[in-house]
């Protein structure tokens, strides 16, 4: 059973009798990377948040299973990689020991994905003693590990440089064949780099959906051309 298809009828957050973000239709479905994009302040952080559960919605936001089986099947990462005070193995361990894996199952599968996220050397190494790129693998690592079917992605790179920016993209774009991505950004770059669908979000609301390649080639609102052009939208 799959927790997807993911969908918002109507759906919104309300703070102080406002619409913060909303309201929102939108259905996600299968693998790939939908890109979350437009301006300062137009709902992308917002709009994550709602879907992982965060906020009280209103409105209605329905996984395809009960909503705690939906909770465990998913899994974000921020702008600023979150890490336990404990070693990188430990943090790779940490959701495979919750999940009930044994400790030397949990330990292994720890190892092997530190591997494949160029963490291998740093096994044993505190976590917060990483650099910027190298905390941000691990929180990907970690988010990764228990094979989420979906992954939000809150501006994951905005605080890296270009070449731990390239590295995270390359494992989004992995992760993306058999995990839907659900990536918010400022970076136009890197949309057109790894979406495969985009949600284009003004005022809260969505104000254009489709197919990445589409979008980038021809976008049907004016807002979404100008922004694409690099204008100020508001
Ligand atoms: N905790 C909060 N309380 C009240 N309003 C908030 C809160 N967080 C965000 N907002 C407002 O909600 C709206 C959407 O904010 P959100 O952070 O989701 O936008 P964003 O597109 O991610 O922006 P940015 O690119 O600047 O991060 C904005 O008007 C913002 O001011």
């Amino acid at each position: 059973m799959s927790a997807l298809p993911l969908e918002l009828r109507g759906a919104g957050v309300r703070r102080d009798g406002r619409l913060l973000v909303g309201p929102v239709d939108l259905r996600l479905e299968g693998t790939g990377v939908t890109a979350v994009i437009g301006p300062n302040g137009s709902g992308k952080s917002m709009l994550l948040r709602l879907m992982h559960g965060l906020e009280r919605p209103v409105g209605r936001v329905d996984w395809a299973l009960p909503e705690a089986e939906a909770r465990a099947r998913q899994a974000l990462v921020a702008q600023r990689p979150i890490v336990l005070r404990r070693s990188v193995r430990a943090n790779l361990a940490f959701p495979l020991r919750l999940a009930g894996l044994s400790r030397a199952a949990s330990r292994a599968r720890a190892e092997a994905q530190a591997a494949a996220f160029d963490l291998g050397e740093q096994l044993a190494q505190r976590a917060t003693s990483l650099s910027g790129g190298e905390a941000q693998r691990l929180a990907l690592a970690r988010a990764l590990i228990t094979d989420p079917e979906v992954l939000f992605a809150d501006e994951p790179c905005a605080a890296l440089d270009g070449r731990a920016t390239r590295a995270i993209e390359a494992r989004l774009a992995r992760a993306a064949a058999t995990t839907h991505v659900v990536l918010a950004t400022h970076d136009m770059g890197q949309a057109r780099r790894i979406a495969t669908r985009v949600v284009f979000m003004l005022h809260g609301r969505v104000a254009e959906a489709g197919p990445a390649a589409a979008f980038f080639a021809g976008p049907r609102t004016p807002q979404a051309a100008a922004f694409l052009k690099g204008d100020i939208v508001e």
